[in-house]
């Protein structure tokens, strides 16, 4: 016979039980999340979580602008560097310059390989060239950085045949590249085991990829795709792991560069209103928030203070950089766009009503 309950203490032990589960599982969920967000904060330590002294680093698009910029940084900081893009002369140009920056000029290498990042399966031949250059081993990081931009009005004549152009640049450019070097560093023979030292594969977005203008159609969701992938393969490459690979994705604004030049030929004025409140800045200085992003260990690369607004606007499923900064922040980004639209959407229409029907307005070529 069992003693232990009556029918008038069950249901309140009951009762007694569910209230105090109820209490301390969200207690326990807090203490443990604030426990592991200490932990993860990484808010006392001010290690390099990408050393490149010694190691090889790939940069696509490195001939100019922030690609260039970055390659001599990462040359002054001690790595080899190897440079890929089309054109041979700028790729010779800008190879003598990352030389040039070498920290240890008697025992850094550097090479370029030109090569179009929009044709298909060029990364499995890039990589392998390399390869065969490195002495055999892979490069330890690798940086897609080559894009173009071709900024006009999507009901221009030209815009969805420019939306396929930017697409297979910006997006399959560095889609090939990741998965050619993918296949290398996740491979069962080059495997270090967890402790390892990771290897880095950066994306080269845009803040337009966080918050969309009007002017940008055939390229902003070229860098939409790119953060699709980037949050994918973050995740992906867990499922390694014992070939540890970091996964970060960088979004500039204005670069102050070669191809910001070119695309401001075709680019809508109501385009160069609107985009006027991001600050523009110079390859270099972005490049060394970038690299300086990296070397904080951030999967979000933000390089000024409005990207990293917005970014906390549209995290979604994708990782963190600071779980408690990023979630407070992102209480008060909606706030901010409540008015930046409804300023963006007046201005945008006054100037229509000052210029005249968009078709009808001279066309910028
Ligand atoms: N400029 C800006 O305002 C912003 C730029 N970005 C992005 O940042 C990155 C760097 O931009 P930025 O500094 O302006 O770069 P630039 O446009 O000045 O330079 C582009 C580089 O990419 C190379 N490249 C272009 N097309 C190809 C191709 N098909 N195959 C191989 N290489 C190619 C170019 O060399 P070559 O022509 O010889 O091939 C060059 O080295 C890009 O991804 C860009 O989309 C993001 C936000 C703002
Ligand atoms: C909290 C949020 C505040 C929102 C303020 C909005 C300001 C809009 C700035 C848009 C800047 C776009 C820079 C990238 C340009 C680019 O990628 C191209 N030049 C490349 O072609």
């Amino acid at each position: 016979m069992d003693h232990s309950s009556s029918a008038l203490t069950e249901p309140f032990m009951e009762q007694l039980k569910t209230l105090s589960t109820s209490w301390s599982l969200p207690v326990a969920a807090i203490v443990a999340a604030i426990a592991s967000l200490i932990a993860t904060m990484g808010l006392f330590s001010t290690k390099n979580h990408m050393p490149v002294e010694g190691r090889t680093v790939l940069l696509t698009g490195a001939s100019e602008g922030m690609g260039r910029s970055a390659a001599i940084q990462l040359s002054q900081k001690g790595a080899n560097v190897i440079i890929v893009s089309r054109n041979v002369g700028r790729l010779e140009e800008a190879l003598a310059d990352v030389r040039a920056a070498a920290k240890n000029p008697s025992t850094q290498r550097f090479t370029y390989i030109s090569a179009d990042v929009s044709e298909h399966d060029y990364a499995a031949t890039v990589i392998a060239e390399a390869i065969a250059w490195n002495g055999g081993k892979s490069p330890d990081i690798v940086w897609c950085v080559a894009g173009m931009s071709t900024p006009m009005l999507w009901t221009d004549d030209d815009s969805v045949a420019a939306a396929r152009r930017n697409m297979d640049v910006n997006y399959f450019g560095s889609a090939e590249m990741s998965r050619a070097i993918l296949r290398e560093w996740l491979a069962p023979e080059n495997s270090t085991g967890p402790r390892g030292e990771p290897k880095h594969l950066v994306f080269t977005a845009s803040m337009l990829a966080l918050f969309a203008i009007i002017g940008y159609g055939p390229y902003t969701p070229t860098k939409w795709a790119l953060r699709g992938l980037a949050d994918t393969l973050a995740m992906e490459v867990n499922y390694y792991p014992d070939n540890p690979v970091k996964v970060h994705i960088v979004y500039p604004g204005t670069i102050v560069s070669p191809g910001y030049e070119r695309e401001n030929k075709t680019k809508p004025d109501i385009t160069v209103e609107l985009e006027k409140d991001e600050p523009a800045e110079s390859p270099d200085t972005v490049a060394r928030r970038a690299i300086a992003g990296l070397e904080a260990g951030k999967y979000f690369v933000d390089v000024s203070f409005l990207g990293r607004l917005m970014q906390t606007g549209i995290m979604g499923g994708s990782p963190r950089n600071n779980w408690v900064l990023d979630t407070i922040m992102g209480w008060f980004i909606p706030i901010i766009y409540f008015f930046v639209l409804r300023g963006m959407n007046s201005t945008i229409v006054k100037w229509a009503r000052e210029k005249g029907h968009p078709f009808t307005q001279p066309k910028k070529k």
